[in-house]
Order: structure tokens, then sequence, then C-alpha cells
């Protein structure tokens, strides 16, 4: 498919540019953000860390911390004309439509980009950062019938996006859980959602408008929507005792298994791993665990069918997981995709300042395989 007429479907295997923000080390499963692998950013490190590490490409000194969080925490609060860009949305919208437009309406007062003045450009970052938690929040209340809760300064990223979304103080244990959940979704090198952002800012775009075209990409169910369609399917399937049969169906009739599967991964994710080790522990103190139960058979069915064959290489990817660990929250399916843009936007943003440092535009070639001939007929001689 496109290597008979010389060109990479999918671009799969083009290098497009270079980065030093992360890369995926799809042969052994290994994620690095600047050199250091997630497990030990997921033991290690905080949310706001990562993110200034992201942005800055060095970690932060105790000083740098304190003032980086100080400025995360006081951009929390919506422009109006993004509030009501919100609050225009009809209810039944997908958050994911809606997040969208909020985060090109945050372009309606940015200044035109000055490719030289990284200072502004990164501080512009952080306040797009800050306030894409605020939105996905206060669009999820919209949906819910619920009315706003404001952005508590004394707070960290997680904890602070958990008590918007839910009006009541995190417990220390699932704010931690968070923060290491948005720590595992804040890069992966060239995915489409990231590649879509460069794209759009290697046209000088503003930068809310690079990450609005971002969760346009994200929001589709082969990238980032692939969260909210497993626990779909996990629903779908009804009960764990159904799952084994489902997914031998599936199997069969080759229809696709969401939450399985990547480009560039050619053995088990290792988000999804970090995800699964905390999704037990989780589930080991709550009552209903038949979500993870189903999922769990799914797996371990994909696993053990899919490795007979030569598809060894499918593999769950961080989707599978998340979904089951955010329903644990008490946070809805629908709002799934939406989380992963609060993390991934610090992913995007540190692409396109990295990026700008030595900007050309992408644009690449077609192959045309159209007529070079054709001749205009007058529409009454149409058939
Ligand atoms: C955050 C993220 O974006 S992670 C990815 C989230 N997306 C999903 O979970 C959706 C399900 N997965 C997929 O659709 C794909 O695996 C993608 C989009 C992730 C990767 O796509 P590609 O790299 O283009 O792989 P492609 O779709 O060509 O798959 C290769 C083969 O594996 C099969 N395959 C890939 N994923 C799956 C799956 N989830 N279930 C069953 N079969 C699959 C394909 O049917 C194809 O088979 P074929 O060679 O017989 O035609
Ligand atoms: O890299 C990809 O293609 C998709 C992915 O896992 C991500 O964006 O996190």
């Amino acid at each position: 498919m496109g290597e008979d007429l010389g060109f990479s479907k999918g671009l799969a295997g083009v290098v497009a540019d270079a980065t030093s923000v992360s890369q995926v080390q799809g042969e052994d499963g290994r994620l690095i953000y600047r050199g250091i692998s997630i497990e030990e950013l997921a033991e290690k490190s905080t949310y706001e860390e990562c993110v200034y590490f992201s942005l800055y490409g060095k970690m932060p000194t105790k000083n740098q911390l304190t003032k980086f969080n100080t400025e995360l925490r006081h951009n929390r609060v919506l422009p109006k004309a993004v509030e009501a860009v919100i609050a225009a949305a009809p209810r039944s919208a997908h958050p994911m439509a809606v997040l969208q437009a909020a985060v090109a309406a945050m372009g309606f007062d940015e200044q035109p980009v000055n490719l030289k003045n990284e200072d502004a450009n990164i501080h512009n970052a952080i306040k797009i950062i800050s306030q894409l938690a605020t939105a996905v929040a206060h669009i999820s209340r919209d949906r819910r019938g619920l009315s706003h809760i404001p952005p508590n300064t004394e707070m960290s990223h997680a904890e602070n996006f958990l008590y918007m979304l839910h009006g009541k103080v995190p417990n220390k244990e699932e704010a931690r859980i968070f923060d290491v959940a948005l720590i595992l979704h804040l890069d992966h090198d060239f995915n489409a959602s990231t590649f879509s952002a460069r794209v759009v800012a290697s046209t000088e775009a503003k930068l809310s408008l690079s990450i609005s075209a971002a969760i346009g990409a994200l929001s589709g169910p082969l990238h980032g929507g692939a969260n909210e369609k497993v626990l779909e399917m996990a629903d779908g399937i009804g009960a764990p005792e159904h799952a084994k049969e489902w997914v031998l169906n599936a199997i069969a009739t080759k229809a696709k298994v969401m939450g399985f599967g990547h480009r560039v991964y050619r053995t088990m994710d290792p988000r999804a791993k970090v995800l699964r080790g905390m999704l037990e522990k989780l589930v080991a103190t709550k009552s209903d665990k038949s979500t993870y139960e189903t999922l769990r058979i799914v797996h371990d069915t994909m696993i053990e069918e899919l490795g007979k064959t030569s598809k060894d290489y499918i593999w769950p990817n961080v989707d599978f997981w998340s979904g089951s660990l955010y329903r644990l929250m008490d946070i809805d399916s629908i709002d799934f995709t939406p989380i992963f843009a609060v993390s991934r936007v610090a992913g995007w943003s540190s692409h396109i300042i990295e990026m700008w440092r030595d900007n050309r535009i992408y644009r690449p070639s077609a192959k045309y395989v159209g007529p070079t001939d054709a001749k205009y007929q007058d529409i009454k001689n149409r058939k």
C-alpha cells in the first residue's frame, strides 16, 4: 500500500524532523523524555516537574520549580471569551469538539508569533497548559448540568483538576495516581496529534491554533479517542464471562480491538504496564471490579491468541488501561480523551517551541495519480 507507488502510506518509518523532547524505542518497549525513562519519572517526578523539563529542556532547581508552579497556578482562570464559547456549545456535543473550539478561542487575544521571543512563547504555552485543564473540567460539568468549580491556587495540577471536575478535594492517593497518569501521557515523539501541531505551527500560526488542531487529531478513535472506545467495548461485552468469546469472535471476523496495536511499539507499551500496576492497586480497594475483570480477560485472550500467529506485534497500548483507572475515579468515559489532552498539551507545546528554533514550513509532496489532460465539460452535456 503506497510502497508500489514509491511512497510510505501513513508516513510509516519516515523521519520528518529531529527532536530531543522524547523518543519511542519501539522494539524494546521503552519511552524516554529527554533521556529519562518514563518509569523513573513516574516513580520520582511530578507532572509539573516533567512539564518544566519538557518545555525548558532541563530539570528545574527548587526555586525554578516553585516559580513555575506559581505561574501555572495563577493562570488557571479562563478568559471570558473562552467561557462564552464553552457556554455556547450544545450539551450533547462531544467534549473534544468543545475543547477544540475553546482552545481556538484562547487565540482571540494571542499576539502574532515572534519566533525569536522564545521566552514569550514558553509563557504563552504555560498559560494554555494551565487553562486547558480548567476548560476540560468546566466542559464536563456543563454536560452534567453542574455549576463550575473555580480553580484553586493551593493545589497541584492533578489535585486541582480532580477538584474542579468533582467539586471535592481528592484524596492524596488518587491525586498521585492521576498525576502519574498525566506524566505517562505527556509526550510520544511524532504521534499524529503532535505531528498535526507541528504542521500547523510550522506555518507560524499561533500556539493556541496549533494546539487546537492537535486536539482535533487526538479526538479520533485510532489515536487518543481509543481510550473512550475501550470502555465502550468493555460495556458492550457486558460481563467478564462473555469477554473471551467476544475476543475470539473479534479475531475471527478481523474486527479491531480498541486499545491494541501501535505504529511503533513491537512489544508492550511501557505506559500500559505502569497504568496496569496502578490500576491493580486501586481496583483492590473497590467493590466493583467488573470493568477491570472484563478488560483483563480481553487483554489475556488477545495476547494468548495473537501470540500464536504472525501478528505478535499487536500489544496493548496506553489507551487500553487508562479508562478503567479513570472510571474507578468516577470519571465519565466521554471525558477520557479530553483528559489525555490535559497532559499532552505540554508535549505539543514543547515540540512547537523546539521546532520554532529552526523552523521550516512542512510541505511534503504528493504522488499524483489522477488524469493529466482531462477536458472541462459544459454542465448541460454531463451525464
Ligand atoms: C495514544 C494512541 O494513539 S495509541 C493507539 C490508539 N488506537 C487504538 O487503540 C485503535 C486500535 N489500533 C489501531 O487502529 C492501529 O493499531 C493503530 C492505528 C494504532 C496503528 O495503525 P497502523 O500502524 O497503521 O497499523 P495497521 O492498522 O496497518 O495494523 C497492522 C495490522 O495489524 C492489525 N491490527 C492493528 N491494530 C489492531 C487491533 N487493535 N485489533 C486487531 N487488529 C489490529 C491490522 O488489521 C493490520 O492487519 P493486516 O496486516 O492483516 O491488514
Ligand atoms: O505514538 C503514537 O502513534 C500514538 C501514541 O501512543 C501516543 O500518541 O501516545
